[in-house]
């Protein structure tokens, strides 16, 4: 368990972020300036906060009450920053034994980095220059890993490919990871608990599936990267047509592509922007994805009202303008179908599924 509450006023800005969240990835979520950063230094103990306590699997690392700061160098947390920060003249397999040896070959394997030991980082590329420095972050032994924007340096091409490797990190390292984002995206893909931060405070916090489809949360999160995340398992594979068969907990649905072989559990992102609602089953439509679903929660914002749908075990959620929303006569308890976009879902908003 991390238990994290830190308070400090940063020149005009006021920060006091509490929260605590189970062992897994850690999404820190928020627009630019809302203090994730800061909420990371404090943890690391690159800034000390004026109050608050910070503990991390039983370990205190700061107790203002008690007096405890443990220095930067004993609090054994590993960094990972946006650029790698690799020693440009030293082989990877040199820049990972400066970060230590613990359990090497270990991390070797599952970051995939044998294949690269004796090159120099110039010969990286982006995505596995991120490697090197992770393992090298793992190296050290920490108690915790902070990941701060990770991908944000790299192109679409080199975030698809780092991002399994990421999820293989959470489902096999045993270690919390903190990890600051403002991509929703990425938050959907690896997060086991988000916790939102809004002008230096802890706007919502919870299970990644629960808060990115609570309709009060879009406002926090932004009208354009709202949306769920559900489980699926491919249930079919079309391949004359090129389609993936998912059933989810509330039906089934069709995605252009092949993602995984059948019986693959996967994770997979849908957009509020990607959902259609109607009252009455739709016939004849080009879009095979349509499920029965419940309005659970209505949100209404600036940009529209934000719809959130229970679907069998599964949250969705849409975004609809007020005046659809009138049109429906939306509310809670009103059943409906929920249409999904087929072509819409990106192949970077499908994962692995823990
Ligand atoms: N040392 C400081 N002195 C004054 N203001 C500061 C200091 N450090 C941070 N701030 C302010 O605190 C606010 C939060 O900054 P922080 O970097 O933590 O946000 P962030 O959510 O990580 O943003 P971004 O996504 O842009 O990196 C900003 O308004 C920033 O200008």
């Amino acid at each position: 368990m991390i238990e994290v509450h830190v308070k400090k006023r940063l020149g005009g800005f006021d920060l006091d972020a509490d929260f605590a969240a189970p062992p897994g990835v850690i999404a820190l979520f928020g627009k630019s300036g809302s203090g994730k950063t800061s909420v990371i230094n404090a943890v690391a103990g690159l800034m000390r906060p004026e109050a608050g306590r910070i503990e991390i699997d039983g370990t205190l690392l700061f107790d203002r009450t008690r007096r405890i700061d443990v220095p930067v160098h004993r609090r054994r947390i590993g960094y990972v920053f946006q650029d790698a920060r690799l020693f440009p003249h030293m082989s990877v397999a040199k820049n990972l034994a400066y970060g230590g040896s613990h359990e090497r070959d270990r991390v070797i394997e599952m970051l995939g980095l044998s294949e690269l030991l004796d090159r120099r980082p110039a010969a990286l590329s982006g995505g596995e220059k991120q490697r090197v420095a992770i393992g090298r972050a793992l190296m050290s032994h920490p108690r915790l890993l902070l990941m701060d924007e990770p991908l944000s340096a790299l192109d679409a091409a080199r975030k698809a490919e780092i991002l399994p490797w990421l999820e293989r990190l959470r489902d096999e390292a045993g270690l919390p990871i903190l990890y600051v984002s403002h991509a929703a995206s990425e938050v959907a893909r690896l997060a086991t608990t988000v916790v939102v931060m809004e002008a230096g405070r802890v706007g919502r916090v919870g299970a990644v599936a629960e808060v990115l489809s609570d309709p009060a949360a879009v406002g926090m999160i932004g009208a354009q990267e709202a949306g769920a995340v559900v489980r699926a398992r491919i249930a079919g594979l079309d391949r004359i047509d090129g389609l993936t068969e998912l059933a989810l907990s509330g039906g089934r649905i069709v995605l252009p592509g092949r993602l995984g072989g059948i019986g693959t559990h996967l994770r997979l992102r849908i957009s509020a922007q990607d959902v259609i609602l109607a009252r009455e089953k739709p016939e004849g439509l080009s879009a095979l994805n349509i499920l029965p679903a419940e309005v659970t929660a209505l949100d209404e914002g600036p940009e529209g009202v934000a719809v959130g749908l229970a679907c069998g075990a599964d949250r969705l959620l849409a975004r609809v303008t007020r005046r659809s929303a009138r049109a429906l006569r939306l509310e809670p308890g009103l059943r409906l179908w929920a249409i999904v976009k087929a072509s819409a879902v990106a192949p970077d908003d499908v994962g692995g599924a823990a």
